[in-house]
């Protein structure tokens, strides 16, 4: 290499997060341990209220519960209407990191400051069809920024394939503006979509139905998950 050669891009750490929506609510405990056992980063915990999207999950009940059983970060995903009425119960649930929605509240900036205030880690989430360019007012305020790559109210929704574009984007605006904060995406992450998500520029893949469903097992279906995304590596 010389002095005019960039140096070799580093690998982003890929980190797995399951969401409990595609758990057996019968057996959280249960499923919270193979995921750990299996080497997931993180616990996706979706909120949902029937109001900003059309069906209803769990409230600070359930993450209390999950903090009791593991010991991985519990990343809530509040896909609540002003969701700063709640989020003070869920950092007292034991949530590590706590996203809105840009969508969810005219108060964005008060309900990143709130989370900040409680000690939490900050994430803001956009929709499918948002503009990235909410980021440039908040970016400063958050943690992490997650691409939703469906619709959000739902498990087992196929990925949307603009998402990929707006993964990069998105990156972009992340490495150039503040570097060190995750990249998230949501929504219809498989073997095929791993991959490509990760190499459009997120760190962090959440997903449901390809780590909690199938005839495999936890463990099986994280392994082959990573495994997928380290095929396309090479
Ligand atoms: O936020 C969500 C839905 O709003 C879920 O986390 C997401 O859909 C994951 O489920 P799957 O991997 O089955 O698509």
């Amino acid at each position: 290499m010389n002095d005019t050669q960039a140096p070799p891009p580093v690998a982003r750490a890929l980190k797995l997060a399951p969401s409990l929506l595609a758990a057996d609510f019968a057996r959280l405990g249960d499923e919270l341990r193979a995921a750990e056992a299996g080497g997931a980063d993180l616990i996706h915990v979706d909120v949902m209220d029937g109001h900003f999207v059309p069906n209803l999950s769990l409230g600070p009940l359930i993450v209390e519960a999950c903090r009791r059983v593991t010991s991985l970060p519990l990343d809530v995903h509040l896909m609540i209407s002003s969701p700063e009425r709640y989020i003070g119960a869920f950092a007292e649930a034991g949530a590590d990191i706590i996203t809105v929605h840009a969508e969810a509240t005219p108060h964005l900036h008060r309900a990143l400051g709130l989370i900040r205030e409680c000690g939490v880690q900050a994430g803001v989430a956009l929709n499918p069809a948002t503009p990235l360019t909410v980021l440039n007012e908040v970016l400063a305020l958050v943690d992490l920024v997650l691409v939703m790559s469906v619709n959000p109210g739902f498990g087992g929704q196929t990925f949307i394939e603009g998402s990929l574009r707006r993964l990069r984007a998105a990156r972009a605006i992340i490495d150039a503006q503040r570097p060190g904060c995750l990249l998230e995406v949501d929504g219809g992450i498989n073997h095929e979509t791993a991959p490509r998500a990760y190499h459009a520029g997120a760190d962090v893949l959440v997903a449901g139905s390809a780590v909690f469903g199938g005839e495999g097992g936890v463990a099986h279906n994280l392994t082959a998950l990573r495994e997928a995304v380290q095929r396309a590596d090479g």
